[in-house]
């Protein structure tokens, strides 16, 4: 399966074409929404939310609510496009470019753009940069996620920390966590530390400032044997990592003990091997996060990654301006101060497509009919190994 996005933050609209979804996969738009929905909230997020609804049209590929093995098109709608239709407009006119932006942020991919794309108008980088393109590869990924669910295997996160406040880490199933984190405006499961993690979001946006944050996404039901060992490009951890990697402002990511592997023992880092002749093999811990030699063992698959501070800052540090090449240190701009919790539900969703896959990879066929004998077949061979 693969996806292409297309459309900027203040245009018209964002566009995704899926190509390999197989037939009859229940997709509803109701279902994309969902996830739309979560990502669109959390706290710390700046005024433009407030002016979006995110909903998605399924406009190829469905039809009665089921995949037909069509290319699927799915469009979502920027409401912000109404402020913006003049500047944004991508009819050639004669008119100078108004406001054009010449004050690149540093950590944004303003300057780094320009020079690269020999533009005068950092708006012309700024709008494809923008995190708003996450709303439609959340949109595939909840997709990828109605494949999933029909065989059993379900993501969800938890925010550990926001700046300098961390949470508790909760060992929650995937479906208590759900329910847990849904309702709080951090996505964090730990209750106690919820209002000392917004204090600190509003302090420092008080301060002008900005903040970053950890998150864990944890996929429960995925069989063992997903990704392979045999090619440096079919490793599944390295996939994930990548598209994780991939999402704006995420600086680094970790699988199980993860960074802590470093300084721990070898006898406290991996997984001693059972076998039961009721349940097969099994793990008596799960510190890889589920992987090793780029497959999945079966275990929950658990991911960390960081995501820096908002670059967007309303006491903004030094830069320099493209046109007059002085320096310049006040740029007020709308932005969010945090959005760890939107993030959460974007990494969710980037691991959900990448599980997805290779799901396909390794069971594919063209209907879920023929992907279900499939996986059916191979539990059966695994249950004789
Ligand atoms: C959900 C989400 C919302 C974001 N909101 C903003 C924002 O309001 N202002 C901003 O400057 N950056 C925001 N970012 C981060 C920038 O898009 C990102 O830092 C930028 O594209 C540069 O890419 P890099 O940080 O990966 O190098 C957001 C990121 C995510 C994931
Ligand atoms: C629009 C979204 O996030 C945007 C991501 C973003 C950035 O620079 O990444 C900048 C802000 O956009 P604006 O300048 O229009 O306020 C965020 O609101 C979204 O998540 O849907």
């Amino acid at each position: 399966m693969r996806y292409l996005t297309a459309g900027e933050s203040h245009g018209p609209q964002l566009t995704a074409i899926i190509e390999g979804m197989p037939s009859n996969i229940r997709l509803t738009a109701e279902h994309i929404d969902t996830e739309l929905r979560r990502r669109q909230q959390g706290y710390g997020r700046g005024r433009r939310m407030e002016i979006e609804s995110d909903q998605v049209r399924i406009v190829g590929g469905v039809r009665h609510g089921k995949t037909t093995g069509a290319p699927i098109a799915l469009v979502v709608e920027n409401k912000d496009w109404n402020h913006w239709s003049q500047i944004m407009g991508a009819e050639p006119t004669d008119e100078p470019i108004k406001r054009a932006v010449t004050r690149p942020r540093p950590g944004h991919a303003d300057l780094n753009g320009g020079l690269k794309y020999k533009q005068t108008d950092l708006r012309n980088i700024l709008e494809r940069s923008s995190a708003r393109e996450t709303t439609i590869r959340v949109a595939c990924g909840a997709a990828a996620r109605s494949l999933l669910q029909l065989f059993g295997i379900h993501i969800g996160s938890q925010v550990l920390r926001i700046g300098e406040v961390s949470a508790k880490r909760s060992a929650l199933s995937v479906e208590e966590l759900r329910q847990v984190t849904e309702q709080s405006p951090l996505r964090t499961a730990d209750k106690d530390i919820e209002e000392a993690m917004m204090r600190h979001i509003d302090e420092v946006k008080a301060a002008g400032d900005s903040v970053g944050g950890l998150i864990e996404v944890i996929a429960e039901g995925v069989p063992v044997g997903l990704g392979s060992h045999v090619q440096w490009d079919r490793k599944l951890d390295g996939k994930i990592a990548q598209a994780v990697m991939s999402i704006q402002a995420f600086k680094g990511c970790e699988f199980g003990v993860g960074f802590d592997a470093a300084r721990l023992r070898g006898s406290k880092v991996h997984d001693e091997i059972m076998h039961d002749s009721q349940s097969g093999f099994s793990r008596a811990s799960n510190r890889a996060g589920g992987f090793e030699g780029g497959m999945t063992t079966g275990e929950p698959i658990v991911v960390r990654a960081v995501m820096k501070p908002i670059p967007t800052l309303y006491k903004p540090i030094s830069s320099v301006d493209i046109e007059t090449k002085q320096p310049f240190a006040a740029q007020i701009e709308r932005s969010d101060s945090c959005a760890v919790p939107a993030a959460a539900v974007v990494m969710e969703n980037v691991i959900a497509w990448e599980l997805a896959c290779a799901f396909l990879d390794k069971f594919g066929g063209d209907s879920y009919e023929e992907i279900e004998r499939n996986y059916n077949n191979y539990l059966e061979q695994i249950r004789n190994y």
